[in-house]
């Protein structure tokens, strides 16, 4: 330290003050990096917790495995190496136990949700929640409760024939091509199937035989969603995010939110005869303009990419086990005698095409990787243990799924697993969520079922299919849903009654 004796014999500090401030910025800094790793090693309420020295310290080995598009191997591994419940970042926990769904999404009377971690998800364009991103659960009520009915078995079987005009468009479409890209096939489906649903107004994705600039949109936005999280995840960077978004994106972002904007105005002014979403919420009269907006958007990508990669990963592994394939062929072409017998109603009572579809959102399961809650207020307990508040909990699909602790030979694809075959007695089916539980799981799981039964099965009534990608296929990325690899497939067409 500098100092000079004054006359008084006093030792005077004669250091600059802005050297003081360094050095006790310094002193600081030295402090939380000796007293750091030791609160969150052995003080930290998760410090019992199994899991990686670095993955405790930080969570910068996590964002790594997301940007890379690595997240699923990546957490797969962690549970290998850990156990059932691993702490993956310093306030994460991931648990691939059956018990852990319910702990973590059913709600006890009297209790508080486990509520969204909303930066988990991409904001929306006009600042309004969707129903997956509505941090109040009064208002997910509400807004649910207005929708829900739209949903119902009764409301899809009268909306029966938009589904079957647009799977006869498919089969047409392939008829015409020979070999397609299934991905992109189920992709064109889906989306036109939804837009009719929410819009009452087709994309003309199968007719045109091309993605529409909307819909490309959608899959650019969903494969950055891992860095739209890490930007989301920290104030600062949020904020610097929002001074810094270059125009063109910003551009971008609201002009796709604008064409939803004109669609849902467009319905709304013409009105349908038809049992739709809109009837329902103009009878509602309780949302807001900007909540009909953001739902509006959300369902053109929580009902149709979803869907979609299924039917992908389901044909994938039927193509790969053709013994699976020919029990399923057997069954739908021994059960139906034209197109048009093939209604939800009979595609609902196939045990094998059920049991194929299942196994299918169990090695394939659209949502791969794990949407995370953040424990409340006063804590909660899970698995037995209570976790303070602040803490995101998670059931990880994939790895759940893949354990051996859950499913016997769980890289086999075994649709007998989930029609008593006895081999698989053991496995713990109710570890098996792919839609999730509670009252935040998926409204669209009705109609996701009836639309998955009808495009497989019409697939196979009226094709035979082969490929000849090899098993690298399944080795894909995840940005949030799969990076979907092209799966190429020559459709012979086998002349079933229409
Ligand atoms: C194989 C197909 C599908 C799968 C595996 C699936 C899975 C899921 C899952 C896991 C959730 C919960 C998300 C969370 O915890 O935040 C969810 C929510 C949701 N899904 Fe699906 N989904 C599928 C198809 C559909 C379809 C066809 C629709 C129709 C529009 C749909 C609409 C929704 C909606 C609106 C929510 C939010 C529900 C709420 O928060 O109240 N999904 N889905």
């Amino acid at each position: 330290m500098a100092s000079t004796q004054t006359s008084f014999g006093a030792i005077q500090d004669t250091t600059p003050p802005g050297a003081i401030t360094s050095k006790v910025i310094l002193g600081l800094l030295a402090l939380y990096l000796v007293s750091y790793p030791i609160y969150a090693l052995y003080l930290h309420p998760l410090s019992r917790y199994p899991g990686g020295t670095l993955e405790k310290l930080s969570r910068i080995p996590y964002w790594i495995a997301c940007i890379k598009g690595n997240q699923v191997k990546w957490m797969t591994a962690q549970h290998r190496k850990y156990g059932p419940t691993v702490r993956f970042a310093p306030n994460d926990i991931s648990y691939t136990e059956a018990q852990a769904w319910r702990d973590i999404n059913l709600v006890p009377k009297g209790k508080k949700e486990n509520g969204k971690e909303i930066r988990f998800h991409a904001p929306s364009a006009n600042g309004t929640p969707n129903l997956i991103t509505e941090p109040s659960a009064v208002r997910h009520a509400t807004v649910r409760r207005v929708f829900a009915p739209a949903f119902s078995e009764k409301a899809l079987k009268q909306q029966e024939p938009l589904f079957q005009y647009y799977a006869d468009l498919m089969v047409a479409r392939g008829r015409r091509k020979g070999t397609v890209n299934m991905a992109e096939l189920l992709n064109f489906t889906t989306f036109d199937v939804m837009a009719e649903f929410a819009f009452g107004e087709s994309l003309g994705l199968l007719e045109k035989d091309a993605y529409s600039d909307w819909v490309a949109t959608v899959f650019n936005t969903l494969i950055v969603l891992p860095a739209i999280q890490m930007i989301e995840f920290y104030p600062l960077s949020r904020k610097l995010f929002s001074l810094l978004e270059p125009k063109s994106v910003a551009k971008m972002r609201l002009d796709h939110f604008n064409h939803t904007v004109t669609r849902v105005d467009k319905r709304l002014k013409e009105g349908s005869p038809k049992p739709d979403l809109w009837n329902l919420v103009e009878e509602s009269g309780v949302l807001t303009t900007g909540e009909i907006y953001t739902n509006a958007e959300l369902f053109m990508t929580a009902g149709t990419e979803t869907t979609a990669s299924l039917l992908t990963g389901t044909t994938y592994y039927l193509l790969k086990n053709p013994d699976k394939l020919k029990i399923l062929t057997d069954e739908i072409r021994g059960r139906f005698k034209s197109n048009k017998d093939m209604t939800f109603e009979a595609l609902g009572q196939l045990d094998y095409l059920n049991a194929c579809l299942r196994e299918g959102l169990r090695v394939y399961p659209s949502i791969p990787s794990a949407i995370p809650r953040e424990i409340p207020e006063g804590g909660n307990v899970i698995m037995g243990k209570w976790l303070p508040a602040g803490t995101r909990v998670s059931v990880h699909q994939t790895a759940t799924y893949r354990s051996p602790a859950n499913f016997k030979n769980p890289d086999d694809y075994v649709p007998e697993r989930w029609l008593g075959d006895p081999t698989y007695k053991d496995d713990i089916r109710e570890a098996h969520q792919p839609f999730s539980i509670g009252t935040r799981n998926c409204l669209g799981m009705n109609m996701a079922w009836h639309e998955m039964r009808l495009l497989l099965s019409k697939l196979i009534f009226n094709f035979d299919m082969k490929t000849e990608v090899d098993e690298s296929w399944s080795d894909q990325n995840v940005f949030v849903i799969w990076d979907r690899k092209p799966l190429p497939v020559t459709l012979e067409d086998i002349g079933a009654p229409a």
